[in-house]
């Protein structure tokens, strides 16, 4: 018999009800001494009830801040109010394990626990009852839910192929990033890359071939610019990047090292190596811009250009060629 409480008509039904529901039954009173430990308690915790009644829940639980329970737990006698503790606003009350370590992602039980009077002959609050509810499954639902929806959140954002962001991530964070450029005075640059022809890799090698390539020209462009700039998929086998911070005169730093390691870049596949080249369109932000799809229409021209001048280069906007 692991409680201390007696109702004088069916004590052994009383005690047998503690022990069996899987739900922890605390009482304390008012000193927080431990009247009653359940079953459930003694389980989870290791401490069975014989090692606890008399004494202060605190001398045997250190986690349990002392100053925090002891204002949560004041409505319970100044109003004679329950009070709820929730699993989202503190995990748990008692640090127990999970109660199912092997197939449980989680490393502690999480708990909902609810504190509420009980009331004496004389009508005042002299103990009260915490009841410790393990919640572990569903708060596992919960944050697994969280997660899933952060992965699926990600998943809209990136093209499957490069990794890199899709056109319409792209398209919105570039509107933000113009927005930006316009309050900021620093100079950025739009990039508009196009592989040359493309059509004649994947007409020779096959599509699959087509798309190692564009893989392969997707990490050389991670690899070329820098963490904070947006670089994207924008077409097949186009990309649009946003070199932030960057002037012209640096941006054409960028092309030309893109455009010359796509040069030396070498594809293997089904025992052949496929080469290619690319071309590029720079163009600086400028202030008198009249939106942002204006200013990647200007990398989009100079693009064109770069293609009708030969391909395997880079072109740039400018201002008097408008
Ligand atoms: N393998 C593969 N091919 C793609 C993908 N997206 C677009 N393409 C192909 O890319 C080719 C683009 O061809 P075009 O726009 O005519 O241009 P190009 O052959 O690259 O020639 P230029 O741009 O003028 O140098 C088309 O054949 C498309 O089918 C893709 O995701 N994978």
């Amino acid at each position: 018999m692991h409680s201390s409480v007696t109702l004088s008509s069916t004590p052994n039904v009383v005690d047998e009800l503690l022990d069996s529901i899987e739900v922890g039954i605390v009482i304390l009173n008012k000193q927080f001494e431990v009247e009653v430990w359940n079953k459930f308690m003694a389980n989870h915790s290791g401490k069975r009830a014989s090692s606890l009644l008399g004494t202060s829940l605190f001398e045997h639980f250190p986690e349990i801040d002392k100053q925090w329970l002891t204002a949560k737990v004041d409505p319970v006698f100044s109003l004679k109010s329950p009070v709820f503790i929730i699993w989202e606003q503190r995990p748990y009350l008692f640090k127990f394990g999970s109660s199912r370590p092997v197939t449980s992602a989680a490393s502690h039980m999480y708990q909902n626990v609810t504190m509420f009077p009980l009331v004496g002959d004389s009508g005042s609050v002299e103990n009260f009852c915490i009841l410790v509810y393990d919640v572990t499954e569903q708060a596992l639902g919960k944050r697994g839910m969280a997660e899933l929806n952060e992965e699926l959140k990600i998943t809209s954002r990136v093209d499957g192929l490069t990794g890199l962001y899709n056109r319409r991530y792209w398209q919105e964070r570039f509107e933000e990033l113009y927005k930006l450029s316009k309050r900021r005075n620093k100079p950025s640059t739009a990039m508009m890359l196009d592989i040359d022809h493309f059509k004649r890799v994947n007409d020779t090698y096959g599509h699959q071939a087509g798309d190692k390539v564009i893989k392969m020209l997707a990490a050389l462009i991670k690899r070329c610019v820098r963490e904070t700039d947006l670089a994207g998929r924008y077409g097949g086998e186009e990309f649009a990047i946003i070199l932030t911070d960057s002037t012209l005169e640096n941006a054409t730093r960028v092309a030309e090292r893109i455009r010359g390691l796509a040069e030396l870049l070498e594809v293997e596949h089904d025992g052949q190596t496929i080469t290619f080249t690319v071309s590029l369109g720079l163009a600086q932000f400028e202030q008198s811009l009249n939106g942002p799809m204006v200013w990647l229409e200007q990398a989009d021209q100079a693009l064109y250009r770069a293609k009708e001048s030969g391909r395997n280069q880079y072109c740039v906007h400018e201002v008097e060629l408008e």
